[in-house]
């Protein structure tokens, strides 16, 4: 019998991964990463002003690559059965386009403008209009942020394009249109970027577009315009519809299909979030918290919309149905940085000795410094006066967004090594988890079991005990390397007709589970009481530091406090 294959394609903040799968087996065919070479150069970003900006050259380039090679390294005849192809991307990472759907920096005059390019989905330069977009929604009788934990965030669709039509006038003057890169990416396969009738994902719009069934589509332009009348009459240049990932965006362009030498008939899904796609390759199902940890994470969690859909569940990142799996209810909660705390660390230490030492030694310790700390780290006891961290050093994502806050790091002496701090550190993104299991339980929703995938996941066994300590339940660990591709593959099966529903997909292709973390008592018992003080601590930290004496001028701090 001719076997079948399909392509997931993941692109990450870094990185495009390209993953060919025999949709039969679900068996790796090929695999390929590309970074982004623009990216990577730093160009186009102000870590100091929050400016993250990507480049559409750097998605095709990689997009390219990474299936060419992926392609190559199959087996023969591979290449001619490809019949699907879905995309997973970052998100809510939009970008301003023409009336064709071109993205504004792939015209030549806006060929190296940051503000018409993809605006990433960790850029908070939109601070301020998140804030007014809260501000004027909880005024109103229907609020639009209900469906979105009640707090819209700069790491959002809305945020970012208001931002971006107040500072740049030759963008506001040039963009018809805005696109999230999963729509992008999927649509450019088609050749068919049309703004007003390329399927937009369902993921993305209601997680981060404010969209809802309830609302008619996205909030009318009376909001907008109240907003600021520059938004005016956008919601018309934008989409009414959205679609599930299991729906087809097209088949792909005779270009695509040619550059990448498949069938000319093979069809192309529709996109989604990475996490969201990660969640499906894990093998999510009602009620687990699926946990895409890596730079950051993104917590994923499915129910019936029978069960759940009643409730409006404060504080997370949205709640849609269908985002996940079509027909359920997807949740989305996260945490802004999480391996970014411990690449944030290590850097500290690295860079004294590149000064020192030069670039050979840097390097050298930068590739053991991490496992390093975690093997000492995990030889220390757990004790109820060990130092407590705040996770919150890229801002807050879940519960309740808030992107302004800062990390902390609590109770230092002088005994206080390396090895302790990056012991608390972990501690802290544990703690940070905990917080979004205690959000969804305080609103409702169980959690019954915690699923793991990312890099974090597959490469630190101390963070994971930690944090099955820390939940105080097991965490399975994903076998793939690649869930978020594996799971974009899942859906590419489906879009194209090779199984009927997501779930046959899923049980076909899965790779099923490689490790299992459980909750050692002792320590989970210690981390209760640490877990209380790290609430605890972060209250005094949002409520009086931050307020009453970072921002206070300093002749008040001394009443500021009382
Ligand atoms: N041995 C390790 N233990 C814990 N964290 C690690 C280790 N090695 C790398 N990391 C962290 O993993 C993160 C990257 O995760 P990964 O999933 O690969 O990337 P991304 O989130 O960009 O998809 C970095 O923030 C880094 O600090
Ligand atoms: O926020 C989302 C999805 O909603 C992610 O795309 C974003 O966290 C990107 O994470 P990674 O870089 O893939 O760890």
């Amino acid at each position: 019998m001719k076997e079948s294959y399909v392509i997931g394609i993941d692109f990450g903040t870094d990185s495009v991964r390209a993953l060919v799968v025999n949709a039969r087996t679900g068996d790796q065919a090929g695999t390929a990463v590309r970074e982004y070479s623009r990216w990577k150069e730093g160009r186009y970003c102000d870590a100091a002003s929050s400016q993250f900006r990507q480049h559409p050259l750097d998605y095709l380039e990689g997009l390219e690559g990474a299936v060419l090679e992926a392609l190559e390294k199959s087996p023969e005849g591979v290449r001619q059965n490809v019949r699907g192809i879905s995309v997973d991307t970052t998100g809510s990472t939009p970008v301003a386009v023409d009336r064709n759907g071109t993205p504004l920096s792939l015209l030549p005059e806006f060929a190296e403008n940051p503000n018409g390019m993809f605006i990433l989905w960790k850029d908070h330069t939109a601070n301020a209009e998140a804030e007014e977009i809260n501000t004027l929604a909880h005024g109103l009788e229907t609020d639009y942020t209900k469906y979105v934990g009640g707090i819209y965030s700069s790491e959002w669709f809305w945020a970012k394009i208001l931002r971006t039509l107040r500072v740049d006038e030759q963008v506001r003057d040039k963009a018809f249109s805005w696109v999230e890169h999963c729509d992008w990416i999927s649509a450019e396969l088609t050749g068919n970027t049309n703004p007003l009738t390329l399927k937009r994902s369902r993921c993305a719009a209601g997680h981060k577009a404010l969209w809802h069934s309830d609302f008619d589509g996205l909030p009318p332009n009376d909001f907008l315009t109240k907003l600021d009348p520059l938004l005016d009459g956008l919601r018309d240049r934008l989409f009414s519809k959205t679609e599930t990932s299991d729906e087809a965006m097209g088949t792909i362009s005779r270009k695509w299909a040619e550059k990448l030498g498949i069938p000319g008939d093979t069809v192309i899904g529709v996109g989604a979030f990475d996490a969201h796609m990660g969640a499906v390759g894990a093998l999510i199902e009602p009620y687990s918290l699926c946990k895409v940890i890596g730079t950051s994470t993104c917590d994923m969690l499915v129910a019936p919309n029978e069960e759940v859909g009643h409730l409006l569940i404060k504080g997370i990142c949205g709640q849609v149905d269908g985002s996940i799996i079509p027909g359920m209810l997807g949740m989305e909660a996260g945490q802004s940085a999480f391996g970014d705390i411990y690449a944030w660390f290590a850097k500290l230490i690295i860079e004294p000795v590149r000064a020192l030492l030069g670039e050979a030694s840097a390097r050298e310790l930068s590739k053991n410094l991490i496992p390093h700390l975690s093997e000492q780290a995990a030889k220390l006891p757990v004790t109820e006066n060990d130092i407590i961290a705040i996770d919150w050093l890229n801002g807050r994502r879940t519960p309740d967004a808030k992107h302004t806050l800062k990390g902390a790091i609590l109770g230092l002496n002088l005994a206080s090594d390396h090895v302790r701090i990056f012991k608390a550190l972990v501690e802290a993104t544990a703690y940070g988890s905990k917080s979004i299991v205690e959000r969804f339980r305080k609103e409702g929703v169980p959690i019954h079991e915690v699923i793991a995938i990312g890099g974090v996941a597959k490469k630190s066994a101390f963070v994971m005990q930690t944090l099955a300590d820390v939940l105080n339940m097991p965490i399975k660990v994903a076998a793939s390397e690649q869930a978020c591709a594996l799971g974009a593959a899942m859906f590419a099966a489906v879009a194209s007709g090779i199984y009927k529903t997501l779930p046959e997909a899923q049980e076909a292709m899965s790779s099923g589970f490689d490790a299992v973390y459980t909750p050692r008592p002792a320590q989970a018992a210690v981390y209760k009481t640490l877990y209380q003080k790290y609430a605890q601590s972060g209250a005094f930290i949002e409520n009086d530091f931050l307020h009453k004496v970072q921002l206070a001028p300093e002749n008040t701090l001394s009443t500021s406090l009382s």
